[in-house]
């Protein structure tokens, strides 16, 4: 049938092109602007971009390589080869501070898993959650029973697809052979046939049926086990049954499966840890499969919170991802870079300022690839073809100033209200300030918004708190013979820091805040 659409289609495209020739020659560029647009974009499209591409400098990007890794890979690989052989490999612990490569590493190792199993054709899977998003055992079970119901019924589909031209081969066979050679009784009952009588050669032959008999049999099974798998509802069902099905979905065939756990603190410390004792006592009951855990963490200690058994059985082999120096993330970034910016993008300062600066945040590879992309946006947004050491400045001054935003955005009203006394009494010339004097005012603010008040050590807790997040600095300073004090200081920008907590709707109510600074002074 011909395609009439299409055609009109096609029609209709030649004819928007020649218009679109026909507008081009006729454009008057002129100042003014033309009636469909005011140019907007017109001078950010006409600036050169730095970027060849950007997408490899974000955290989503998985590189193909990894640069002072090999080490951590290789351990991991020499762990994990026993699922190429069958066997099944020993759980993994993985640590190391935030942006220090390994859910990229591991990742990696993963994928290399994969291809190498399908090149050898030895059943092995790995599964990856992030245990930050999926954080309860319903979640993790029910996501992982989805993913092998998946996983089944795409094997069951190739299998069927495989058997039914099987079983027409045979059909075509024996209507060959019932024509031409007129010996095979045509009563309509190939199937009881066995596989080879005759001495010919037969479909069935090389395959793992007998009879006609078996292959229908399990085409028969194979339809059964495909119409009865049934997917995991995301809540509702007791947790008891999302196990079994997770369990049957695992062993329904002979593998290795490989469940990756990023995160894996997050998920301990929101729902415990039987999710991972049900895990690791898996392999005692399945009978055709097994299974082996990989565990990410940034939390060294969070194995303390396990139960002894799943301690010792999660922890059998542990990785250690160390941070990076300054070098090595040099190497990390010229890597990156040399695919994102286009040439003489970069002048030689930017690379070594984006690692040092990096360095100092305990060697986060993440930050140092923000900070690089940051700059390129930055001179972009200058217009400039080069990217400067002081676009590197700025970038690292705004990622700061995104990081204080987000941690005071979210921090609890108590500890905002302590924050905002001490943004308080700086604003008016106080020096060397005293808890006392951050206590006195803000127990006049929560009276102000009907906030409960705390005792004047929750809330040298709470500065305490506000120190380690590094938004204040607190020293205790010793007074001879009046014993010893904190000496409170702002460490943030106070402007942007104050309108993140006015932007607190219960903090923005306070209208007229000088009368609780005074307090200060009558207290
Ligand atoms: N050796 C490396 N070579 C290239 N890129 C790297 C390397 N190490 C880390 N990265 C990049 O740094 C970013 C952070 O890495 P990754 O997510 O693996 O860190 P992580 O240790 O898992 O951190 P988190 O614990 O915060 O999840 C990613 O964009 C990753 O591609």
């Amino acid at each position: 049938m011909v395609d009439n659409q299409s055609e009109n289609d096609d029609e209709e495209r030649t004819n928007s092109a020649q218009s679109f020739d026909l507008d081009l020659d006729e454009v008057v560029l002129d100042d003014e602007p033309d009636g469909d647009n005011q140019g907007l974009f017109d001078d950010l499209l006409d600036s050169e971009p730095i970027f060849e591409n950007k997408e490899v400098l974000r955290p989503s990007y998985t590189p193909h390589e990894l640069p002072h890794r090999k080490e951590q890979i290789n351990k991991m690989a020499t762990i994990l080869v026993a699922a190429l052989r069958g066997e099944t490999p020993s759980n993994i612990l993985i640590y190391g501070k935030t942006g220090t490569g390994k859910t990229a590493s591991a990742k990696f190792v993963s994928q290399e898993l994969e291809s190498t199993s399908q090149k050898y054709s030895v059943p092995c899977d790995v599964e990856y959650i992030n245990c930050e998003v999926t954080d309860t055992q319903y979640r993790v079970l029910a996501q992982l029973a989805n993913k092998f119901i998946d996983k089944n019924e795409e094997l069951i589909d190739e299998r069927l697809t495989e058997y039914e031209a099987l079983r027409e081969d045979i059909e075509d066979d024996s209507g060959d052979i019932s024509d031409n050679v007129g010996d095979v009784p045509d009563n309509g009952k190939a199937s009881e046939a066995p596989a080879n009588t005759t001495g010919t050669t037969s479909p069935l032959d090389d395959t793992e049926f007998d009879s006609v008999d078996e292959l229908d049999d399990r085409i028969e099974e194979l339809r059964q086990d495909r119409e009865e798998m049934e997917q995991v509802p995301m809540t509702g069902w007791p947790t008891d049954r999302v196990y079994s099905v997770f369990f049957e979905a695992v062993d329904y065939r002979e593998r290795v499966v490989v469940i990756m756990l990023d995160e894996i603190d997050k998920l301990v410390e929101k729902s415990g840890d039987d999710t991972l004792y049900n895990l690791s006592r898996m392999n005692s009951e399945l009978s055709n499969s097994r299974v082996s855990i990989m565990g990410i963490s940034n939390d060294l200690k969070f194995t303390d919170f396990l139960d002894p058994r799943v301690k010792s059985s999660l922890g059998e082999e542990e990785i250690v991802f160390p941070p990076y120096d300054a070098n090595q993330l040099r190497d990390i970034l010229q890597h990156r870079a040399d695919v994102a910016f286009k040439p003489d993008a970069l002048t030689d300062d930017v690379i070594p300022l984006c690692a040092a600066f990096a360095a100092q945040e305990h060697g986060d590879a993440r930050r140092a690839l923000d900070l690089l992309r940051t700059a390129g946006e930055l001179a972009e947004r200058d217009q400039q073809d080069r990217i400067l050491e002081e676009h590197v400045r700025q970038a690292q001054d705004k990622i700061e100033l995104d990081r204080v935003v987000e941690v005071v955005r979210t921090l609890p009203t108590q500890s905002k209200l302590v924050l905002f006394s001490t943004i308080l009494l700086e604003k008016n010339g106080v020096h060397n300030i005293n808890t006392g004097e951050v206590y006195n005012i803000y127990k006049s603010l929560c009276e102000e918004i009907d906030a409960d008040v705390l005792t004047q050590r929750r809330v040298t807790d709470l500065i305490s708190e506000l120190d380690m997040l590094g938004i204040v600095n607190a020293v205790v300073v010793s007074k001879g013979r009046y014993g010893r004090t904190k000496e409170i200081s702002l460490s943030v920008p106070i402007e942007e820091t104050e309108a993140v907590l006015m932007s607190d709707s219960r903090i923005g109510d306070i209208e007229d805040v000088q009368p609780f600074v005074q307090a200060r002074f009558d207290n």
